[in-house]
């Protein structure tokens, strides 16, 4: 288990993470979500020890990374796919990691066909295309069959084919009871991946809950009508407790209810309708909504109760 206790990273006036606690469960994939300069990357570096706090813990299996004393057999980490001698193979590469790290040689082997480079053992990695790379990254994590994984944008890179690959990787390696967190900035991914999530904006968390309930809180289905007696719908919906938005004279847009109760309640009133539709918001949008609130927020008010909601 990863487990973050009121973490924080200022550089200079800059607070790339704010106060940030959550705990990542063994046995389920956890996407880490949050647009692009949210914090994610610096949050994964503090749990790896490669940044020190402003304030704030961080540890994995209850001790800070730097404690481990093999450190390859707890965690493994795909920080920055470019991170190896471009001269190398693969092969190579992960054989002087594998030796320095106290790891047998025979697990080598097991990774590169765990990741599908098996084939491409023996090629110099610094000619491997971005998704090779990912995947070279990927199975030097693996090396030393921690029990946590820890994959900044696994996903960066890799072409449909390797996403769908990806996604059953850290599925199944959830399931024999590893902890996975797994950082993204798109939300239509991570929902395909992950059974929970860790979301932020602007270093803050803004939600730690499961997929399921993400999807449902945020998804905010509106219903669209269009009547020419705007005012009076508008008026017997808002007395239902509906929020109505009037778009012009004779469009509305309604949420907080739905399609069928605003359809009876004209029937009711004998309110003519032009148009009477659902729409619901799509998983990015809602995502998208979640996070601009909270740079709404910020410029509002500064303060850092995001999390609330
Ligand atoms: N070494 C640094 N010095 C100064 N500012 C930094 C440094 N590293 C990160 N930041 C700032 O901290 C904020 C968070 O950056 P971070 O890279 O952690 O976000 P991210 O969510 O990983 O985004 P991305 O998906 O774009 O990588 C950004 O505003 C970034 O400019």
């Amino acid at each position: 288990m990863i487990a973050a206790e009121g973490l924080t990273k200022k550089y200079g006036s800059v607070t790339a993470v704010d106060d940030l606690s959550f705990d990542v469960l063994p046995g389920r994939v956890t996407g880490f979500l949050g647009p692009n300069g949210a914090g994610k990357t610096t949050t994964l570096r503090m749990v790896l020890g490669l940044d020190a706090p402003t304030a704030g813990r961080v540890t994995i299996g209850g001790r800070p990374y730097g404690a481990h004393r093999r450190p390859l057999f707890e965690v493994g980490a795909l920080i920055d796919a470019q991170a190896f001698h471009g001269g190398r193979s693969a092969a190579q590469h992960l054989l002087a990691l594998a030796h320095s790290n106290g790891i047998p040689r025979r697990r080598v082997h097991e990774v590169l066909e765990q990741v599908g480079l098996g084939d491409v053992a023996g090629r110099r990695a610094g000619g491997f295309s971005l998704g090779m790379r990912q995947r070279l990254g990927i199975a030097a994590a693996l090396l030393g069959d921690p029990p946590v994984l820890i994959l900044d944008e696994p996903v960066n890179g890799l072409d449909p084919e390797g996403i769908v690959w990806i996604r059953t990787l850290l599925k199944s390696l959830a399931a024999e009871g590893r902890t996975v967190f797994v950082s993204s900035h798109l939300m239509s991914e991570m929902a395909q991946t992950a059974d929970h999530l860790v979301v932020i904006g602007r270093g803050r968390l803004l939600a730690d809950t499961s997929v399921e309930d993400f999807v449902g809180r945020t998804s905010r289905d509106e219903v669209r009508v269009v009547t020419p007696q705007a005012t009076e719908l508008a008026g017997l919906l808002t007395g239902q407790g509906a929020h109505v938005q009037a778009v012009d004279g004779q469009r509305l847009v309604v949420t907080g209810t739905d399609v069928s109760t605003v359809g009876r309640l004209a029937a009711a009133h004998r309110i003519v309708l032009l148009e009477l539709a659902a729409q619901s918001a799509s998983l990015e949008e809602s995502f998208m909504e979640l996070t601009r609130d909270s740079a709404d927020h910020t410029a509002d008010s500064g303060n850092v109760d995001g999390a609330a909601r």
